[in-house]
């Protein structure tokens, strides 16, 4: 009898990169001269033996658990280039975030953790995502400290729920101009359909990038949540063309100009009294209108300033003291 894989085993890559299992993919690099560190579990480093300066690239997946599309389009990258590792052109990072997460199929086990890269942590300090930044926080110093003046930092998640837009990138405004014009001339490259540019930290990993290591860093979402080994990579393929010529040096094709928005609030959960008044389910860039009320705190009524802005991750289950949405202006 023939044997046969039961339907729902997982590519062995994808697999491992879940894991946070670098052992193959790392011994390939290493056999073909690279300097490799596992200064943490799941993250890994690899650079030219010789010191030479590259830019510098940190991949990161999985910061949320149950966002796993990322994972598998990283997963067949890493796999492909170890398999020609010659071909790598940058010193690359790559960061599998909440290990434990991804492994309960979960965003997040304690708490949230891409909302702990902030000087105050307040009530969530001691959490296991905490310990989680720590690590994660050492060992992107360690990497970008080290760099040349090219730095990057994709950070892939994918949306909870439906967006207008279903690739889309979120931008702090701090990064320096020529920085933030190639990160987005590489997310236009991407097919990537909107960018927003974000004024302020939500303690998120990409702004700590951007803020503290001066990197073209972006929060990039690409569709929604699914079941690992279930997504449809198809939607994603000018992103895995993009990441690859990024990896290998190769210059960007031109794939067009993402929509541009300006965040113009942050609607944040107060208290337990937080009640938002569009439904869980609204897609992300839906579109209100000047003075429709947005969400209650108790005598805080958060209302649409403009025009017309549109709601980007609608959340109200989110931890007291966290953000429960953003407020867009389009602006280009
Ligand atoms: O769909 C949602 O509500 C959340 C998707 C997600 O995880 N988004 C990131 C964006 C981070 C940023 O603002 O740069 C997040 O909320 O952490
Ligand atoms: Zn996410």
């Amino acid at each position: 009898m023939l044997s046969s894989q039961p339907s729902n085993a997982l590519p062995e890559a994808v697999r491992a990169l879940a894991e946070a299992d670098f052992g193959t993919v790392a011994q390939r690099f290493r056999d073909a001269g690279f300097a490799v560190a596992l200064p943490a579990k799941g993250i890994m480093t690899v650079k030219p033996a010789d010191g030479q300066t590259r830019p510098a690239v940190l991949l990161s997946v999985g910061v949320h658990g149950d966002e796993t599309g990322p994972i598998e389009m990283v997963a067949h990258a890493v796999e492909a280039l170890s398999r020609a590792p010659q071909q790598l052109a940058v010193d690359l990072m790559l960061c599998v975030g909440n290990i434990d997460a991804i492994r309960a199929g979960k965003r997040f086990i304690d708490a949230d953790l891409n909302r702990m890269f902030r000087a105050q942590r307040g009530a969530l300090a001691g959490t296991a995502e905490a310990a989680r930044a720590d690590a994660m926080i050492a060992a992107t110093a360690a990497f970008f400290d080290g760099a040349g003046p090219v730095r990057w930092h994709l950070d892939l998640h994918t949306a909870i729920r439906a967006s207008h837009y279903p690739t889309f990138a979120v931008v702090p405004e701090l990064i320096e101009q020529d920085r933030k014009q190639a990160l987005v001339g590489w997310l236009g490259a991407a097919a990537i359909g909107a960018v927003i540019m974000n004024p302020k930290s939500s303690g998120t990993y990409s702004y700590h990038c951007a803020e503290h290591h001066g990197a073209a860093a972006s929060t990039v979402e690409l569709g929604r949540i699914g079941t690992l080994g279930q997504n449809d990579l198809s939607q994603f393929a000018d992103v895995a063309a993009a990441l690859d010529r990024l990896l290998r040096g190769e210059p960007q094709r031109q794939a067009g100009q993402p929509h541009v928005f300006k965040q113009v609030q942050e609607i944040i959960k107060h208290s337990d009294a937080f009640r938002m008044s569009v439904g869980r389910d609204t897609q992300n860039f839906t579109a209100l209108k000047r003075g429709e009320v947005i969400a209650t705190d108790g005598d805080t009524v958060y209302t649409v300033q403009h025009d017309e802005e549109l709601v980007v991750f609608p959340n109200p289950d989110v931890r007291v003291g966290l953000r429960a949405g953003l407020m867009v202006v389009r602006v280009a």
